[in-house]
């Protein structure tokens, strides 16, 4: 059964048709990867299953519940966290403040309680700092929690926002370029910080450059070609199939 299933999605930019009648379904505890040249329509796929973006036509559902047009909050609530591309920290806050920001969809305690600082608002805080430092240590930064987010390195600004999209308990998470701007070493770490998300129950979707982190990371890979699914398979099929070749071959991205 799938847990994410994305159906004839469309998104135009005016004359631009940036997603074409893409579908696919991503199974629950999968590791699944959205791959493509620059521009193939991938981060607006993500911005469309997110609610960033309103499609033009198509549908999304999660969790068997159609999710097409629903806003970000309400898609954050029902249990998709993601990351961005370009990094969207709150740099001037610290890095456990950053992950606190992820576990407030799930607090409770309504504004007059907060005002008020009702015994339960502390219990709520209490309990959602103990699980900031807890998805903090999971991602390997757990020293780092007073600092601010802004002096973390490039590669440990990534891990931040996994962890803050982990503190909102989601059954799906989607990592968009996690590995961007990563080291070698960092990237090997992404890896099995991936496989240690999938053990936790939690499904993966990702879009990555760094095709040996895909190849390692992803059971699945739909590949997409302006706008449209041009393959779909294992990623030892994918690596040989001539349409995916000829797409790369034809890019300016050079690393597949
Ligand atoms: N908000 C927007 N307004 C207009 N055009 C857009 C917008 N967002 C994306 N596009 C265009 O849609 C197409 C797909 O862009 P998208 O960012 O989804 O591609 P991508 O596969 O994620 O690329 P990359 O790998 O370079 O991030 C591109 O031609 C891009 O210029």
């Amino acid at each position: 059964m799938s847990l994410l299933q994305v159906d004839n999605l469309t998104k135009r930019f005016g004359g631009l048709l940036a997603v074409d009648s893409v579908s696919f379904a991503v199974p629950r505890g999968a590791v699944f990867g959205l791959i493509g040249p620059n521009g193939a329509g991938k981060t607006t796929v993500f911005n469309l299953i997110t609610g960033n973006y309103e499609s033009n036509s198509g549908s999304v559902s999660f969790d068997s519940r159609d999710i097409t047009g629903r806003p970000t909050h309400w898609i954050v609530a029902a249990g998709i966290a993601r990351t961005f591309q370009t990094i969207r920290l709150f740099a001037n806050m610290s890095v456990v403040e950053n992950v606190l920001a992820g576990c407030h969809c799930r607090m409770r305690s309504g504004p007059v309680a907060s005002m008020l600082r009702l015994p339960r608002q502390h219990k709520e805080e209490r309990q959602a700092l103990a699980k900031s430092m807890a998805e903090l240590e999971f991602v390997g930064l757990f020293d780092q929690a007073e600092n601010l987010a802004r002096n973390l390195s490039y590669g440990n600004q990534r891990l931040l926002e996994i962890g803050r999209a982990l503190a909102s308990d989601p059954q799906l998470i989607i990592l968009d370029e996690p590995a961007g701007g990563m080291n070698e070493l960092e990237t090997a770490a992404l890896v099995s910080l991936i496989a240690r998300i999938q053990a936790r129950g939690i499904t993966v979707l990702l879009i990555e450059h760094d095709m040996s982190l895909v190849m390692k990371a992803c059971e699945h890979l739909v590949v997409l070609e302006y706008g449209k699914k041009i393959a779909e398979g294992p990623p030892a099929e994918i690596k040989k199939n001539p349409l995916v070749i000829e797409a790369y071959l034809g890019s300016d991205d050079e690393d597949f």
